[in-house]
């Protein structure tokens, strides 16, 4: 029911700008009806009208005053209604087809735009997939219900109800009789659909979990084919095939069985009718003529009766897949979005420093991650944070630029909270190198000039020079043109890396903070990205988060975190003096260096 509530409300969202259109469509739909519903009448009343002239011509006393013109106008009228009929329907499609078109491309852009509204955490707790798959099968089903389902739930219900009206217009005893099936049908139809179903759920459901083994086998395809784990992979494939096999043969079996059976009692009740109505001739002196044009009249009735019967149940999937879809795609829309202070105050250029004050943050509330962090990066000094893995490094860098907020205690640039300065000004002026390197679908110079697009050539490659990949894309066939992405991309992770540095550095920010990721490069890479970093962090204010500690020797101060504290600060030289805990690392490392 809650489900139902939301997909009302997101619907009305969405659709309130296009009621007029709407109403249109509802207008055309019940002309349609009536259209189609008036037809048989027509056609009914040109049988009789033949009959009449058959007999009138037939009969030698008659003969002369036979005519055929009311038969011709019955006939004309019939056309009529069937051309107005299709006219209708062809309006009426049209319209909805562009309506649903244009509510779902709007859903779209709200959805996107959503999205880059987001906090950092929904990004963190949701998998790309699942963000994916509101764009991929959450708009599909809701647009294919706005398409089809909705438009047809309308014409099929105003033909149920048209035909219903026309048969007792035209004989009660008929109407009945036509009618008396209808629980039969309908409880056919709803035993088939609910079993069909269930099917297509449980086929949902395990394609869902096959496709999570498959992603799964990909992503680690290199251990499988180096442990020698092929046939085992393929092996334990099956039975998730299996699975999705026997539930999509049930689930088809059961929704294919719909239209024979339908089919098959619609039938029957055409037999029934025409029995009857030959009897009301036979035995309840209904004229001949007009009794032959009756049964024309109800045998085209009792044909359209079971259509909505059989539409409406069969499109009740398709409208539950989109009251699900559109349950979850306002749940995005409840989401949080990053808070930008109203008339927050804008950084223009770092004057003293950033400092990190007695900070608390946890990404939930039941767990603590910083326990009172204090930091303090003066302008022009380059700050170093080390510390085992798990300690909390990057959550400090998440804080740094607001992608959280703390629980306790403050992060500021030049002594203002981060809470109120304005979102983008703090943004522009932070400039991030993340441990993954990430590449969009464009040019080498498009990626460069990502966060800087109207860099001149100059500027963007004097950028790569100083991250140190400036020859390497010269060696690349169309240079700077050549074209990357993440999936397809010419650089290694090393490369990666320096290329975003280089688009760091185009962007010349105040305030750097940079996730080193040189633990995966070989040595060569990894003294150009040494070089690189050097050249980036040279005359700024910049914050590094370091894995390899001969990359921070000459950091200004080296802070070190554990389990969420801060347990030395210092020079290198100072901590080494002091024989700690960084000390120890240092040794350490050196030893495996
Ligand atoms: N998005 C998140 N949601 C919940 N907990 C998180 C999230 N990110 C990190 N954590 C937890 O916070 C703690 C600190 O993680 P963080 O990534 O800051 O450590 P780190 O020092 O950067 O580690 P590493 O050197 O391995 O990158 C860990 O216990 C981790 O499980």
């Amino acid at each position: 029911m809650a489900d139902i509530q939301h997909a009302i409300k997101y619907f009305a969202k969405y659709l309130k700008r296009y009621w007029l259109a709407l109403s249109f469509v509802a207008i055309v739909t019940i002309a349609s009806t009536y259209f189609q519903v008036k037809a048989p009448v027509y056609m009914g009343k040109a049988i009789t009208e033949l009959s009449t002239y058959l007999s009138q011509y037939l009969n030698p006393q008659t003969h002369a005053i036979a005519s055929k013109t009311p038969f011709y106008h019955a006939l004309e009228a019939m056309m009529i209604f069937f051309t107005l009929t299709a006219a209708t329907m062809f309006i009426s499609s049209f319209i909805s087809s562009r309506i649903s078109s244009e509510a779902s491309g709007r859903m779209r852009i709200g959805l996107f735009a959503k999205l880059q509204r987001m906090t950092i955490k929904y990004f963190d707790t949701h998998q790309d997939g699942e963000i994916l798959s509101l764009f991929t099968s959450d708009l599909d089903n809701i647009f294919n219900a706005m398409n089809q389902a909705i438009f047809q739930l309308l014409s099929q219900f105003a033909l149920f109800v048209g035909i219903i009206i026309m048969m007792f217009q035209q004989n009660v005893k008929l109407a009945w009789v036509t009618m008396a099936s209808t629980p039969v049908a309908i409880i056919v139809a709803w035993f088939v659909i609910s079993r069909a179903r269930k099917y297509i759920d449980t086929q949902q459901d395990e394609t869902g979990r096959m496709n999570g083994y498959i992603n799964e086998q990909i992503n680690g395809e290199k251990i499988i084919i180096t442990q020698g784990l092929q046939q085992e992979s393929i092996a334990n494939f099956g039975p998730y095939n299996e699975r999705v096999k026997q539930a999509t043969f049930k689930g088809q079996m059961y929704s294919g069985m719909l239209f024979p059976l339908m089919q098959g009692l619609s039938l029957l009740n055409l037999a029934i009718v025409i029995f009857f109505g030959s009897w009301l001739i036979v035995h309840d002196g209904m004229d001949k003529s007009v009794g032959l044009g009756l049964i024309v009249v109800f045998v085209n009735y009792s044909q359209q009766y079971y259509q909505p019967i059989t539409q409406i149940t069969s499109i009740y999937n398709m409208l539950q897949l989109a009251v699900t879809g559109a349950r979850r795609l306002s749940d995005v829309h409840e989401q949080a979005e990053e808070v930008n202070p109203e008339s927050g105050q804008k950084l223009t250029n770092l004057k003293s420093g950033v400092t990190l004050e007695n900070i608390h943050f946890g990404y939930n509330d039941d767990k603590e991650i910083l326990h009172g962090v204090s930091i303090d990066v003066k302008k022009g000094e380059m700050i170093a944070l080390v510390g085992p893995t798990g300690s909390g490094k990057t959550t400090v860098m998440n804080l740094l630029n607001r992608f959280y907020d703390v629980t306790e205690g403050s992060v500021k640039f030049d002594g203002i909270d981060v809470r109120q300065l304005d979102l983008k000004s703090l943004r522009d002026h932070v400039g991030i190198v993340l441990q993954e390197s990430v590449l969009f679908s464009g040019t080498v110079a498009d990626n460069i000039k990502f966060g800087e697009p109207n860099a001149t050539k100059e500027e963007m490659i004097d950028a790569a020079k100083q991250a140190n990949i400036h020859d390497f894309i010269m060696t690349l066939p169309e240079g700077y043109q050549t074209k990357v992405d993440d999936e397809n991309s010419v650089f290694s992770t090393g490369q990666k890396q320096l290329l975003s540095i280089a688009r760091t550095i185009l962007t010349n920010p105040d305030f750097l903070i940079l996730d080193e990721a040189t633990s995966n490069v070989d040595t060569v890479t990894e003294a150009k990205i040494q070089a690189a970093m050097d050249n980036v962090i040279a005359g700024r204010t910049s914050f590094v988060i370091a894995h390899r500690l001969k990359t921070i020797l000459g950091a200004d101060k080296i802070v070190v975190l554990k389990d969420g504290r801060v347990i030395e600060k210092g020079s290198h030289q100072e901590l080494v003096a002091e024989g700690g805990f960084y000390s120890e690392l240092y040794h350490n490392q050196m030893v495996f260096d």
